[in-house]
Formats: C-alpha cells, sequence, structure tokens
C-alpha cells in the first residue's frame, strides 16, 4: 500500500509543530524518522493515523484520503505499534487476536484464530501463546505488541521508537522483524527512531525532522556529519563498517 503525506502541518493549541512536511512510502519500504527530542516524530505518526488531525495537508493511502476512511477502515489499513508495549491480564494468543478487531465481530473466527497462529508462528512466539503478556521480557512483549498489530493484516505498520526499552540483541532482533515483514508482506512501514545507526542499518530511507520541517532526506549510504550535525548539534565522525555503511561515532 501506498502512504503519501502532503504538506501536513500540525498545531497543539496554536502553537505549531509540523510545517510543509511531505514525503511518499512505497510498498516494502521501512522509512525511519528521526530527530531530536521533541521534534515531532511521534506527532507525525499520530496525524498520519489520523489520531490528531492536521491543521493543513493530506495523508493518502492508495491515493486515499484518511480524512475520508472511517475509524474501523483506518485501524484494517494501518497498525499503530505504540513506544511501549502496554501491559495486559491476556494470554499472548489474545493479545494478538486483539488484532482481528478491526475485521469482525468480538466472536473470532476459525479464519481469525488461524491468522494469528500464522503470526505467531512467523514471530517464532507460538512457544509462548499461552503466557500472560505480563509475565514477558520487554523484547517478547515487543514482539507480541508487533504480532498484534501483524494480525489486522495491514498495509501500513507505524512503529513508534520500537527499540526504545529493548537490549542491543532485541533491537536487532525487532528491527530485522520489521524490515522482514515490510519486504515479504510489502508494507509501507515507518519508524520513529532515535539510533541514527539502527535506520542507516534497517532503512531505506532517512527523514531527519528539524524545527517542524523535513530538514533532511538521505538514503543510508549517504548519511554525513554535517547532517547529523545540523540536526543535533553535536561533532560526530563518520566511519565506514565492512559493508561500506555508515557509522555514526562520537569522538573522544
Ligand atoms: N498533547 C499535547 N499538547 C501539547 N503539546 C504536546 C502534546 N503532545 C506533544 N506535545 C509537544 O509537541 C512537541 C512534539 O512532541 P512529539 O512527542 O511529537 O515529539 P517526538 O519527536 O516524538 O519526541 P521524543 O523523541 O521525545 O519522543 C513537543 O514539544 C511536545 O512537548
Amino acid at each position: 500500500m501506498i502512504l503519501k503525506v502532503k504538506d501536513l502541518a500540525f498545531s497543539y493549541n496554536s502553537h505549531p509543530i509540523l510545517e510543509s512536511v511531505s514525503f511518499c512510502v512505497d510498498p516494502g519500504d521501512m522509512v525511519a524518522v528521526c530527530g531530536v527530542n521533541g521534534a515531532g516524530k511521534s506527532t507525525l505518526l499520530k496525524c498520519i493515523h489520523n489520531l490528531l488531525k492536521p491543521r493543513k495537508g493530506v495523508v493518502f493511502l492508495e491515493g486515499r484520503n484518511v480524512k475520508d476512511l472511517g475509524s474501523v477502515e483506518i485501524a484494517r489499513k494501518m497498525a499503530w505499534i505504540p513506544q511501549k508495549s502496554p501491559d495486559m491480564d491476556l494470554t499472548v494468543f489474545d493479545a494478538v487476536l486483539l488484532g482481528r478487531l478491526p475485521h469482525g465481530s468480538r466472536k473470532p473466527t476459525l479464519e481469525d484464530m488461524s491468522i494469528v497462529e500464522d503470526v505467531l508462528r512467523a514471530l517464532n512466539l507460538s512457544d509462548l501463546a499461552t503466557r500472560p503478556v505480563r509475565s514477558l521480557s520487554g523484547g517478547e512483549a515487543q514482539k507480541v505488541t508487533l504480532a498484534r498489530a501483524l494480525a489486522t493484516l495491514p498495509g501500513v505498520l507505524l512503529c513508534d521508537e520500537p527499540t526504545s526499552h529493548l537490549d542491543l540483541k532485541n533491537q536487532i532482533d525487532v528491527m530485522r522483524l520489521l524490515r522482514e515483514v515490510t519486504e515479504n508482506r510489502g508494507l509501507a512501514t515507518v519508524v520513529a527512531i532515535h539510533d541514527v545507526n539502527l535506520a542507516v542499518r534497517f532503512c531505506c530511507k532517512i527523514l531527519f525532522l528539524k524545527n517542524g520541517r523535513i530538514h533532511a532526506v538521505v538514503e543510508p549510504g549517504e548519511l554525513s556529519e554535517e547532517v547529523i550535525e545540523s540536526v543535533y548539534g553535536v561533532k560526530v565522525n563518520i566511519i565506514r563498517t565492512m559493508e561500506g555503511l555508515p557509522l555514526c561515532v562520537v569522538p573522544l
């Protein structure tokens, strides 16, 4: 599903947060949104999901203005992965089954059950199916949140700092998983993320927000010291990994 954001502007009360934000995400692409704390990353995702109403501009899903879609249709087409997985008394299976709610009645169908089983299998969560979500580690719980989002069979994934509570291994696992499902299912995925090196490693494009606007759009290989300094106000060195990818390091 193609996601297109055109000339978006948003203010909290009269305080402008986003201005003239435009970009497009093609199916199978995972795009990162980076920027300092308070730059408007979460606000942008909420505007895309129509949770917040932009002051100006349009979000198109396959050519249709999201404002013209009902909330159920939006929930079917776009899945939201919040910063922190919610604590739940439900089992992993039932938590993932919640992802089917936008598709029907409260009573799950055989198809719903089968979709949940497939998603659990794909994410290696089947062994945890009967565990209460509350008893899981942060990384496992984050995967359950992703599984619930995927059970909806969305065309667009919006992830708000999916790695912020995770250790290094789980950060890599979750980003790898996001990229795999994005490519395999042809999703348009937008990830708000602080770790520029993870964005470089896993995303096909990085949008840097500054002063409410898209300050720079870079492909991973093009990341420069100048861009990082202009966005974050810190001097860094860019070195190259063995694969030739830029790696941002802070000099002593
Ligand atoms: N409900 C609200 N009412 C008023 N201002 C808000 C509200 N929510 C967020 N803001 C402000 O809007 C700005 C953008 O917030 P947002 O959460 O989108 O930034 P962010 O880039 O996601 O930040 P972070 O990296 O810290 O998560 C911040 O200055 C924040 O204080």
